[in-house]
């Protein structure tokens, strides 16, 4: 069973720091980012691959103004080197030939990423895929291999259920268009099914040149808002103009493993690309993500439904899953009053103004229905919140917790959202004054007065 990355103990103790990247050294994958570890010089690494073997940039921060022409150069090669052999408009000529025949003539070597024509010999020793029908050439991530490496693109796909929720859940806002950053069953669905809806797909897979002509997928790096072809920055900026700053949603599923303030930076930079409309945003993410999303993003809610994903046994109701189901949500900047749920598995909360799960239980005293994680929470007096339903009050530690802690052991393990230190949370942090203190103190206030 794959287990889910908690990314912050992936990356407890490094810091990115969130800055202009322009001024940035590149790496294959876009402007790197600045990061600091405790006490150590800052450093760039790249932006996209979580791990060194995947991409080797490397430079401290303090050597940037050192580097020889020649390193400068070897570089600039690299980048090159990554670029070439990818020619979106070749790609498109050669779908539409393929689209062309008849499904028994049509082959994807998965060996090379590309289609073939049975001239070709180049391919006979490597991986091909024939028989294509009409159905998979508009639906490549249900033919081609996921590519499931959680130090890098980590691909995990909705269910079709999931799917169809979402989009329909789009129509039901009267959306017009859609920008889908890694999510391509959403683009996909939207290009194949729903002509009443416009979409675009941002994706660091470039396979999908293969299946999408040059309107349709921009080959882009979200953690630095990086497009790898100029004409596919061009692209996206018109595709943003053609819809006027009205009627568009963002929709983004990214890696669980990622950095979430590099990723709000790009689409906050995209929000106000799009205009002074604000564009409403679905973001997907493990329901623990919670206060790391909410720090960057402090008008966003989480909605209860659980999402559901075809290759990742951990992210299924039912048997093959966990017993709370998916633990991955939708946080979104937009009233959750408006999402209406399946009424099969959620229930709609009359207190709370939204549709809940039906195990999702309304507490009196903290005005809100409290589950976070699919079980049905229990209030303790004590606490004075809601807590998971097989913790108990511990009088020694003052607190809740599993029966079987260690008393005195429960630290707070996760890092500060502020400076991204360990051993205090964001409240405590003595880097944060006090007015800015107060300032978090009453937005939390009067975001539990705007919620009843
Ligand atoms: C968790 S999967 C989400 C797929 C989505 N659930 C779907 O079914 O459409 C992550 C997606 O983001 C893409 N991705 C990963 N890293 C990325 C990056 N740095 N920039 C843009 N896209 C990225 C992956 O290729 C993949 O399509
Ligand atoms: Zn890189
Ligand atoms: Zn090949
Ligand atoms: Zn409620
Ligand atoms: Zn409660
Ligand atoms: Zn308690
Ligand atoms: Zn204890």
């Amino acid at each position: 069973m794959k287990s889910i990355v908690h990314a912050d103990k992936v990356l407890q103790g490094v810091t990115v720091i969130i800055e202009d990247l322009k001024s940035h050294p590149k790496c294959p994958h876009g402007p790197t980012l600045l990061f600091s570890r405790e006490n150590q010089r800052k450093f760039y690494a790249c932006a996209a691959c979580r791990d060194r073997k995947l991409c080797s940039f490397f430079l401290w921060q303090d050597e940037l103004n050192k580097l020889s022409q020649s390193k400068l150069e070897v570089w600039e090669k690299e980048r090159k080197k990554f670029l070439k052999g990818i020619n979106h408009k070749k790609r498109f000529i050669m779908l539409n030939k393929i689209k062309a025949l008849l499904p028994n003539k049509r082959t994807f070597c998965q060996t090379c990423s590309m289609f073939t024509l049975e001239h070709e010999n180049k391919h006979v020793e490597h991986s091909l895929l024939s028989n294509i029908t009409d159905y998979q050439l508009e639906h490549p991530s249900e033919i081609m291999p996921a590519l499931e490496n959680a130090k890098k693109e980590a691909q995990y796909l909705f269910s079709k259920e999931s799917v169809q929720f979402i989009v329909n859940t789009f129509l039901e806002l009267k959306y017009k268009h859609v920008i889908c950053i890694g999510t391509p069953r959403i683009h996909e669905y939207i290009q194949s099914n729903v002509k009443t809806l416009s979409s675009i797909l941002l994706d660091i897979d470039d396979r999908f040149h293969n299946f999408f002509g040059p309107l349709d997928f921009c080959w882009y790096n979200s953690f630095n808002n990086h497009f790898f072809f100029e004409e596919a920055k061009q692209v996206f900026e018109d595709f943003l103009k053609g819809t006027n700053n009205k009627d568009t949603v963002l929709i983004t599923d990214p890696p669980f493993g990622g950095r979430i303030e590099p990723l709000a930076q790009t689409f906050s930079a995209i929000s106000a690309q799009y205009g002074k409309n604000k564009l409403p945003m679905f973001w997907i993410f493990p329901y623990f993500m919670e206060p790391q999303i909410l720090n960057s993003f402090s008008d966003f809610q989480m909605l209860d439904y659980k999402v559901l994903y075809d290759n990742h046994s951990l992210f299924q109701n039912g048997p093959k899953g966990r017993k709370q189901g998916s633990p991955v949500r939708i946080f979104t900047n937009i009233s959750p009053s408006l999402i209406k749920l399946p009424n099969d598995l959620y229930k709609f909360c009359q207190d709370c103004n939204k549709w809940v799960s039906n195990e999702n239980k309304h507490c009196k005293v903290c005005q809100d229905c409290t589950s976070k994680n699919g079980q049905t929470y229990a209030h303790c007096n004590k606490c004075r919140r809601c807590v998971k339903p097989n913790w108990q009050h511990c009088f020694k530690c003052n607190r809740c917790a599993q029966q079987d802690h260690k008393c005195g052991n429960i630290l707070f393990s996760g890092v500060c959202l502020n400076c991204n230190k360990k051993g205090h949370k964001k409240l405590q942090c003595p880097l944060l004054n006090n007015t800015k203190k107060r300032k978090s103190k009453f937005k939390q206030a009067a975001n539990k007065k705007l919620k009843h």
